[in-house]
């Protein structure tokens, strides 16, 4: 049986986008409505067919749904909250899908203190933003975790679940924290590496010049698709997990500075033991088949 029959989406922007063209093809009988507070991003939804309906107030998005899923921002999430609270359905489950989770629970729950808020996080997404950047198989084969608080209603979870795993995910659950700091390593700091040595080769200029451009086919081609990523989402990424991204950019600081003395004082063997390791972390996730299973992730979506 399906979880869900009416399903709406507050934010139309990649993700949001992807979850309703990923409903269309998994799931075609549930109902999707969507609402987005940027009046050129309902049209362009309109436009393209996106939903069955797009509602012109988040409150009337959700008066018949039974499940509501934020894609905004995540500081932008209790905003997005308080807009639907006097028109939710008493038996509606509450869903979203911000990059951090500690700081979106607060706000949802202070927004929406009796609604049933299971919060949820897809690991998949691309540098790309809005309507149009969405596609279908984005979640397939990736993982989606889940980070119920305390106490949550297990019925709501299996619920949510179940959804994230019709959309072609693997759902994982988490405790919230633990999924902050996890998530602080693998995707928080790897994009804060890269804002930051992408505006350095940019400050750059008397070495750079017009070359960044000329021969960026090599590694730092991949990390300007990363730094081509989304401002606001970032912005409020690394605001609403400071603590955690602090603390593994503390780690992180250190394990560059013992490598800067490594280079400075010509220990090879230090560089090679380094980097013998980890080129194999990468054969372990290509042989455990957790490597992006699409051949053209990242570049027919650019
Ligand atoms: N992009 C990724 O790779 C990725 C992956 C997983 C999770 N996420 C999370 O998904 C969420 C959405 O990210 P995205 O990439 O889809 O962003 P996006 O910029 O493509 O879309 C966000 C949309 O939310 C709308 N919006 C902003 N405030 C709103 C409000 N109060 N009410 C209604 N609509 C509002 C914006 O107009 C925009 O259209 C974020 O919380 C992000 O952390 C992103
Ligand atoms: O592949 C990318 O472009 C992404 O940045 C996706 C990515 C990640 O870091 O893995 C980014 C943020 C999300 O919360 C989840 C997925």
């Amino acid at each position: 049986m399906l979880p869900f029959a009416r399903v709406t989406i507050l934010g139309l922007g990649l993700i949001g986008s992807s979850i309703a063209r990923g409903i269309r093809q998994h799931m075609p009988s549930v109902r999707v409505t969507g609402y987005d507070a940027d009046p050129s991003v309902r049209a362009t939804a309109v436009a393209i067919d996106l939903c069955d309906d797009v509602a012109d107030s988040a409150g009337t998005s959700v008066i018949d749904a039974d499940l509501v899923i934020l894609c905004v921002p995540v500081g932008a999430m209790g905003a997005a909250a308080a807009d639907i609270a006097a028109d939710l359905p008493a038996d509606a489950i509450v869903s979203d899908v911000g990059s951090s989770k500690g700081s979106v629970i607060e706000a949802v729950r202070a927004a929406l203190p009796d609604a049933t808020f299971i919060p949820a996080h897809p690991v998949a997404g691309t540098e790309n933003s809005g309507p149009t950047a969405g596609f279908a198989s984005l979640f397939h084969h990736r993982w989606c975790i889940i980070t119920p608080p305390e106490g949550s209603d297990s019925l709501a979870v299996e619920r949510v679940s179940e959804f994230w795993r019709r959309l072609g995910a693997t759902v994982d659950t988490m405790e919230p924290g633990h999924h902050d700091r996890v998530l602080a390593v693998t995707s928080h700091l790897p994009h804060l590496i890269a804002y930051t040595i992408v505006g350095t080769a940019s400050d750059l200029e008397e070495v750079t010049q017009s070359e960044v451009i000329k021969y960026s086919a090599g590694g730092f081609r991949d990390f300007t698709r990363i730094a081509a990523s989304d401002p606001t989402m970032w912005r409020d990424i690394f605001l609403s997990n400071r603590e955690a991204v602090l603390d593994m950019l503390q780690r992180f600081t250190e394990d560059l500075t013992a490598l800067q003395r490594a280079i400075r004082w010509g220990k090879g063997d230090e560089l090679f033991e380094l980097f013998s390791r980890t080129r194999a972390i990468r054969r372990s996730i290509i042989d455990q088949g957790q490597d992006d299973a699409r051949p053209d992730f990242g570049r027919s979506h650019e």
